[in-house]
Formats: C-alpha cells, sequence, structure tokens
C-alpha cells in the first residue's frame, strides 16, 4: 500500500504545494483553465521541471530514472500519443483479449487502425492502456472529457473499482461539479498559486 506524497512543489505559478494522497484515494484537482493543472500532473510525472520534492511510498522521484518513475506514476494525458499503426501494438500481450466490457469495444478493437480512432476512443483506450501497465499510482488529466454521458458514467465507475482493488493513489484533474461529487474522497481547486479544500457541496 504506497502513498504518492508532494512536498513543497512549485511549478508554474503554483507554489510550495504539499498534499498526501492515500493508497486507493481519489482527490480531484479542479481549477480555471490555465490555472496550471495540467503542469502540476506533470511535474508529478516528471514530464516537467520543478521545484520540491515527490515520494511514491518511501521512493523520492528524484532517486530514480524517470521512465521507471513514469511506468510506476502513470499519467494519462488528455491528447494521449499512439505510436504503432494499430491499436493492439500498444498493449502486453496478455490484456489484448481482456478489454473491460465497460470501456464499450468488441475484442477486435485490438486490430483497428489508430487513425480510425474517435477522440473519446482514443480517451478509452488510452486508460485502458495505462492501467493494463500495472502502475502503483495515476494522474488523470480529465479522463472522460470526450466521453458522453452515459459511458462517462460506466467509465468512472470502471476506473473507481480499478482504483480501489489496486489501491492506487490518484489524482484526478475534473472541471464537472457532479463528476467530482460522485469520484472524489478529497476535493481540492487552484486559487491564485494554491491548491485550497473544497468541502461538501460547496
Ligand atoms: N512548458 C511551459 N512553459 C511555460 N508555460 C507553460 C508551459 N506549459 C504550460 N504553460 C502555461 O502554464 C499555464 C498552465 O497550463 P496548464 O496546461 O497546466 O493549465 P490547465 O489548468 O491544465 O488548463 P486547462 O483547464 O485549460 O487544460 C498556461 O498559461 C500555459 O500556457
Amino acid at each position: 500500500m504506497t502513498d504518492l506524497r508532494l512536498e513543497e512543489v512549485s511549478v508554474g505559478s503554483l507554489e510550495n504545494v504539499g498534499l498526501d494522497v492515500g493508497a486507493g484515494e481519489v482527490v480531484c484537482l479542479s481549477g480555471p483553465s490555465g490555472s496550471g493543472k495540467s503542469r502540476l500532473l506533470r511535474a508529478v510525472a516528471d514530464l516537467e521541471p520543478h521545484q520540491g520534492r515527490v515520494f511514491l511510498g518511501d521512493t523520492e522521484q528524484a532517486s530514480v530514472p524517470a521512465h521507471h518513475w513514469r511506468k510506476q506514476v502513470m499519467l494519462v494525458p488528455a491528447d494521449s500519443q499512439w505510436w504503432f499503426d494499430e491499436v493492439g501494438a500498444h498493449f502486453p500481450e496478455a490484456c489484448r483479449q481482456q478489454v473491460p466490457e465497460a470501456l464499450g469495444f468488441a475484442p477486435e478493437v485490438m486490430h483497428w487502425t489508430i487513425s480510425r480512432l474517435s477522440s473519446g476512443e482514443r480517451q478509452r483506450l488510452a486508460l485502458w492502456r495505462a492501467l493494463a501497465l500495472e502502475p502503483s499510482a495515476l494522474l488523470l488529466d480529465e479522463p472522460t472529457a470526450n466521453l458522453d454521458h452515459d459511458l462517462s458514467l460506466a467509465v468512472e465507475e470502471w476506473l473507481l473499482a480499478e482504483i480501489r482493488t489496486r489501491q492506487m493513489p490518484v489524482l484526478w484533474v475534473a472541471h464537472d461539479r457532479a463528476q467530482i461529487q460522485r469520484v472524489a474522497d478529497r476535493h481540492l481547486h487552484i486559487v491564485g498559486n494554491t491548491l485550497e479544500p473544497i468541502h461538501g457541496s460547496d
């Protein structure tokens, strides 16, 4: 059981962010457009230079090569990147026959070309690809932004079940207040250069 801890992290206009996300806990992060939500996730994923320290359990980000860190602390960005022609080539062999039902795909999806994917299909497959790599922590940047309401609910439910089962600490950037109320154990909102806790239905 591993927590994700930020100590005095500064990136862009955000200063001295301190945060401890427990195993299996979902902390939602909201804030105005351009306030620094994505940059904070990128800093935690060691994709952007920043000040301060980030820990996964006892392991400090600065003590491991960035590519090892990123396999453990997995960022699912709003715009996912794909580098092979076919979907299946991006997945470990063992996962190709087990596409989760909640994502709404038939197994044939593994033979689809990347170029035909809609933005919502890309987003759902990027989530499955991230989980298929069995990370220890997840950083989700508006993971359902391109999905319709029903699919959004199904994906949320699937994600929450996976998060609880695997006991991953999760930072989840979201705009939709209703979604935040459904998924968040805690909600932090960016105000100026800091994160402020939002309680209940504020
Ligand atoms: N590498 C960079 N160097 C300098 N400024 C950057 C860099 N990347 C992003 N920015 C700026 O930092 C600010 C925060 O960007 P960020 O992408 O984190 O916003 P956000 O809160 O995720 O916004 P949105 O909700 O619109 O996605 C923006 O003004 C952006 O232009």
